[in-house]
């Protein structure tokens, strides 16, 4: 298969992350005889700086002329810390959401067996945990008017969402949940929030015609509580933007590390696939990056074209590399010099030596020891 990648490494990690999943899918494209070309363009805070535009007109027109993106993260501390700043980071990745119509942010969320201690929780409470979330991408109110009085002391931002924004995203949700444990939860507000009253009544209607679907509902409140209390209750989780931003960073902590959750952001036309953590600015050039939420985007990215043995073979060196504790600082207590660089060297390396057997990656070494 022929598929040309637009690649937007953005700020702080992105770049050393997103290199890793190019080398990867690079190693894919070499075993399965298929063509990926990559392209790479700028946005966030590199992209103000060198163009004074977080999201350039040359980087859309890429994006919209390429059949996937992957996407790395943006944000900087000099934004970040300066509440006055009329242009931001941020702007670029909301727009480009928008422009691309990419109203479904699937976020997949698991405990791998190897690394139940590497979470806080308690392991019988996270061993199986299983959830896939759908966040709505392109509304709500991180799109809603903003408004900032002339004096500067009172400011609002508006949640608006319209029956067909929940809808779309409500089918999606639905069709995924068929495939799955057959449970919708509607994350939301609605006893308090107008919006999140659409967005149940809406949902209510659309799961009429999903009579083998479960749905529950649950506050947003409550739901974050329950995330941690017992996140084996849930199977896919349908919410809408900031609701979904937030409760699944909170997931991540299931898996051991954000460093380890990927996502599809997808619409009708176009589709980007983005870790869910940010730009980490404190980690920038210091190799200690874990580059597995960027490698699983990537495998969302081959599955969202079909070539699921591919995604397959990913997952299984993923698989691997955490069982051999070749993995970064956020989820190796046993070695503290696996780079981020050294953890994409393995998974390409797994993917190029299908017969090795011995798992004799030679060219991985820790220390002293080298990893057989
Ligand atoms: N999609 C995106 O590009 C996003 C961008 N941001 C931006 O990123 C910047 C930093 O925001 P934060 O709130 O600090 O969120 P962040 O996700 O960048 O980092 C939060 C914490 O998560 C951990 N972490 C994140 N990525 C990791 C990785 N790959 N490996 C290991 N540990 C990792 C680190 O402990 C870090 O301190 C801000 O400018 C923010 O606006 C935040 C979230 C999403
Ligand atoms: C605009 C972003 C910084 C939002 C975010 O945190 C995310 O999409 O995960
Ligand atoms: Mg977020």
């Amino acid at each position: 298969m022929k598929l040309n990648i637009a690649v937007l490494p953005g700020d702080g990690i992105g770049p050393e992350v997103t290199n890793q999943s190019i080398k990867v899918l690079k190693a894919i494209a070499l075993m399965f005889d298929h063509k990926f070309t990559f392209k790479t363009a700028d946005v966030g805070a590199v992209a103000i700086d060198r163009h004074n535009n977080p999201l350039p007109d040359a980087t859309l027109d890429l994006c919209k002329s390429c059949d996937a993106i992957l996407f790395g993260s943006i944000g900087h501390p000099k934004y970040d810390n300066d509440p006055t700043a009329k242009v931001r980071p941020e702007q670029g990745l909301l727009k480009l959401r928008k422009e691309l119509g990419l109203f479904a942010n699937i976020r997949p969320v698991k405990a791998y067996d190897t690394l139940l201690d590497k979470s806080p929780l308690k392991q019988n409470i996270i061993q199986g945990t299983d959830i896939s979330i759908y966040r709505e991408l392109t509304g709500g109110i991180y799109f809603g008017e903003k408004h900032l009085s002339e004096d500067g002391n009172v400011a609002s931002d508006l949640c608006e969402y319209s029956r067909e924004e929940i809808e779309r995203i409500t089918h999606l949700a639905f069709k995924a949940a068929k495939t799955r444990s057959r449970k919708v939860t509607l994350v939301d507000k609605a006893n308090v929030l107008e919006s999140s009253r659409l967005w149940r009544k809406v949902v209510g209607e659309v799961a009429e015609q999903y009579k083998d679907v479960t749905l529950d509902f649950l506050f947003v409140d409550n739901a974050a509580m329950q995330m941690i209390l017992n996140p084996k209750q849930f199977d896919v989780i349908l919410t809408e933007n900031m609701f979904g931003d937030i409760i699944s960073d909170e997931a991540s902590v299931i898996g051991g590390s954000i460093g380890l959750l990927a996502s599809a952001s997808v619409g009708n036309k176009y589709a980007m696939f983005e870790p869910i953590h940010g730009s980490f600015p404190q980690a920038t050039g210091k190799g200690i990056a874990n580059p597995i939420a960027s490698i699983l985007s990537a495998t969302m990215l081959l599955e969202h074209f079909g070539l699921f043995e591919e995604a397959e073979l990913i997952k299984e060196a993923v698989d691997k590399s955490l069982k051999l504790n070749i993995s970064t600082p956020d989820i190796n207590s046993k070695y503290d010099n696996v780079t981020t660089d050294k953890v994409g060297d393995f998974i390409e390396d797994f993917i190029l030596n299908p017969n090795d057997t011995n798992m004799n990656f030679t060219n991985i070494h820790l220390g002293q020891s080298t990893i057989i």
